[in-house]
């Protein structure tokens, strides 16, 4: 199943340098490595916001539901899941 996710972060302003750039590194980490199983297929920043569009391809709404709530981000993130069909007038499927 293939779901378009928009994530939104809004990090606390009184967040200490440190703590940001480890949180920023554990979410890098943790992105990738869906990325390399095929899990999360696309990220695209939203210019201008920090904000990204990704594709995320699972079996579950439940497997993508622990996926996203795993995100050491997740607790300062607003994150909207839109599931995708196939169109019936895409050439590729
Ligand atoms: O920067 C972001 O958009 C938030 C988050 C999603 C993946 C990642 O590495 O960071």
């Amino acid at each position: 199943m293939k779901y378009l996710v928009r994530m939104n972060v809004s990090l606390p302003r009184d967040l200490a340098e440190d703590d940001r750039q480890e949180l920023v590194a554990r979410e890098k980490q943790y992105s990738q490595q869906l990325q390399r199983e095929g899990k999360w297929p696309q990220i695209w920043r939203v210019v201008g916001q920090y904000a990204n569009y990704s594709i995320f391809e699972v079996g579950t709404h439940d497997e993508l539901h622990q996926i996203l709530q795993g995100l050491p981000l997740f607790p300062f993130m607003d994150i909207e899941v839109t599931p995708l069909a196939a169109h019936p007038s895409d050439i590729k499927s």
